[in-house]
């Protein structure tokens, strides 16, 4: 019998509420207070996440931020320097070895055994498990047939495409039928197109088996296209922890606003704020925006607000009686849309255009609406 590592222990407190489940049943993965240091580095610092039995969440951030390190932590593939709790079905595992842990991981470079067939590679899992072969055979068949193989069966692991490794690296996951499969940027060795095609059939595959899927990336086109929630990661801790909808739209900070592409970031002093609407001054003119949390919003704080590109409108000097005067600087094609640099009172403004035969000489003015400008209080 393998022996347990004593890993030291943090009091649990009451870090569950922030970890984005709330204190409600269903959790198949609760962790709290992890920290976990490479020597100098602080890898992760006192971070509380969970998971709900069938959610497909993402841990999304940045090269370095501590997504892998999460996820090897929750594998049992490294011992947290400091750990409040770790639950996985209801079972602690802190300390446990991997094998002993109720979850499978997939990793960005397969790890099949070359000199296996399909089906060998497969029921692996099963055959150190002491499954008999008749049993093994029919699990191995299901699981390829789930990711779309089953013609495959005995073929040798390097007649296959990418893709179609990846699909066998899945399919030796799921077979063993883990309460929570780990994926560490399983599509990042694919070209760019399977990859599109990859994440469709993960989010298929996903519904259809109903396991909890944990997921790493720093795409976060992959993050918003597959995940029921998204917690973004940042130097270790967590920067984010919300649906793709209110990631992608409402930032919580400038920091998380900026990763997830907003191309307008400015400061501004608070004159106003009331419900979510919050009105401010920059530049000189006295401008609204919307924030969700308005509790942590005074007056006369700064505070900085965000406009996607695709939200600014460009006006022309005939109908720009309202709105802040701007000069053209340049065009920037990208093939399906053109950005507009702009220079303005406020900084330089870029505006997504899609229609190309619009006219940029006749911009004078660029507006936006107040739902679509948020304010972050940091
Ligand atoms: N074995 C190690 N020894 C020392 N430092 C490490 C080790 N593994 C990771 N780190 C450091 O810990 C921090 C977090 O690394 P981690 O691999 O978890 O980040 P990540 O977000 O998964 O990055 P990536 O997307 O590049 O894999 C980084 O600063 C990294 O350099």
């Amino acid at each position: 019998m393998t022996k347990e590592k004593s890993v030291p222990q943090l009091a649990p407190s009451k870090q569950t509420e922030k970890n984005g489940c709330g204190t409600e049943g269903g959790k198949i993965l609760e962790m709290s207070n992890v920290t976990h240091r490479y020597g100098d580095v602080v890898a992760l610092d006192n971070v509380s996440i969970c998971a709900q039995e069938g959610e497909f969440l993402t841990l999304l951030g940045r090269s370095g931020s501590g997504k892998s390190t999460l996820l090897r932590i929750i594998a049992g593939l490294e011992e947290p320097s400091q750990v409040g709790v770790l639950r996985i079905a209801d079972t602690d595992v802190t300390g446990k070895p991997a094998n002993q842990r109720d979850c499978t991981t997939v990793f960005q470079h397969y790890a099949l055994f070359p000199h296996m067939t399909v089906g060998q590679n497969v029921e692996y899992g099963l055959k150190v498990r002491g499954v008999l072969e008749q049993e093994r055979t029919k699990r191995g068949r299901e699981a390829l047939e789930l990711v779309q193989l089953e013609g495959k069966y005995e073929r040798r692991i390097h007649q296959l495409s990418g893709g179609e490794r990846q699909r066998v690296a899945l399919a030796r996951a799921l077979v063993t039928k883990p309460k929570i499969l780990l994926l560490d940027e399983p599509l990042g060795a694919l070209d760019e197109k399977l990859r599109m095609d990859m994440q469709i059939e993960l989010m298929h595959l996903h519904q259809k088996v109903g396991l909890t899927f944990i997921y790493v990336t720093h795409s976060q086109e992959e993050a918003l296209t597959m995940s029921d929630r998204v917690i973004l990661m940042s130097g270790g801790t967590i920067a984010q922890n919300s649906s793709p909808a209110e990631l992608f739209d409402s930032p919580v900070s400038r920091e998380v606003a900026s990763f997830m592409g907003f191309e307008n970031i400015f400061s501004g002093k608070v004159l106003d704020a009331n419900d979510n609407k919050v009105r401010f001054e920059l530049a000189g003119f006295e401008l609204e925006g919307t924030s969700n949390d308005t509790t942590k919003i005074d007056v006369g704080m700064e505070v900085y607000v965000g406009i996607r590109s695709e939200h600014i409108r460009l006006l022309s000097s005939s109908e720009a009686e309202h709105g802040i005067p701007c000069e053209h600087v340049e065009s920037i094609y990208k093939g399906k849309y053109t950005d507009q640099v702009l220079r303005t009172p406020l900084g330089q403004i870029q505006a997504r255009v899609w229609d190309t035969t619009s006219e940029v000489a006749s911009i004078s003015k660029v507006d936006w609406d107040a739902n679509h400008c948020v304010v972050m209080h940091r």
